[in-house]
């Protein structure tokens, strides 16, 4: 998996109505000023991938780093400017993913109209599942996910409560960034986030599809 896509800020909402008027509306027009209403994209960079086996690091400078579970869209064929139409012709597949985030530094970088980029692409802040073939999940817009920090359940959500759809983020996206093969979209993440601490164990799942665990440690 290369670049990792993440489409943020209240990604999960539970209000049809929105949810039904958005997904309609694919192409940016001008003028480019971002709507509210449009998805808050940041990026990760592959050494933001960890795999089970190795922990998820709490970075040196925040103290209070939040789990974020998420669908991820794994893209299988590339394209620019596909349309809503097409966008599922180009998923591959999935992976349930973590987007871990350093909540204390992301207020800083809020209130100060920084970029997130220290609160969500450091190492480790983007667990991963094995690769999940399409035809695992035939409706990615209605899978449970859940997770839990040592056994207690913090997490648990539906994909059909997700504000922007799977074709919309796609078609979206790559209207300004061309979307390559590997790629990783996250798609928000139901509510229920909240702090870990180091030998916290973390476990998530999608229904009766993947489970995943990884152990949190602190950076030496
Ligand atoms: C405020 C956030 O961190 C947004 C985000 O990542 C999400 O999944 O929603
Ligand atoms: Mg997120």
């Amino acid at each position: 998996m290369d670049l990792c896509f993440m489409t943020g800020s209240l990604s999960m909402d539970t209000d049809t109505s929105k949810r039904e008027a958005l997904n309609n509306r694919c192409v940016i027009q001008p003028p480019f000023k971002l709507r509210t209403e449009e998805p808050i994209l940041f990026l990760k960079p592959p050494s933001a991938y960890v795999r089970e086996g190795s922990p998820v690091l709490v970075p040196r400078y925040s103290s209070s780093l939040h789990h974020e579970v998420e669908l991820g869209v794994v893209i299988g064929k590339g394209g620019t400017a596909i349309p809503q139409a097409a966008a599922m012709e180009h998923v591959a597949g999935y992976a349930l993913c973590l987007d871990m985030t350093a909540r204390d530094v992301q207020d800083v970088c809020k209130a100060k109209g920084l970029p997130w980029t220290r609160a969500k692409a450091f190492n480790t802040s983007c667990p991963v599942s094995d690769f999940i073939p399409k035809e695992r999940i035939p409706d990615p817009g209605n899978v449970k996910l859940w997770l839990k920090v040592n056994d207690q359940l913090r997490q648990s959500g539906c994909t059909s409560q997700m504000i922007f759809s799977i074709p919309y983020l796609i078609s979206y996206i790559s209207e300004f960034i061309t979307l390559e093969e590997g790629d990783l979209i996250l798609t928000g993440t139901p509510k229920g986030v909240s702090a870990v601490q180091e030998r916290d164990e973390l476990q998530a799942g999608i229904e009766d599809v993947v489970t995943m665990s990884f152990r949190v440690d602190r950076k030496e």
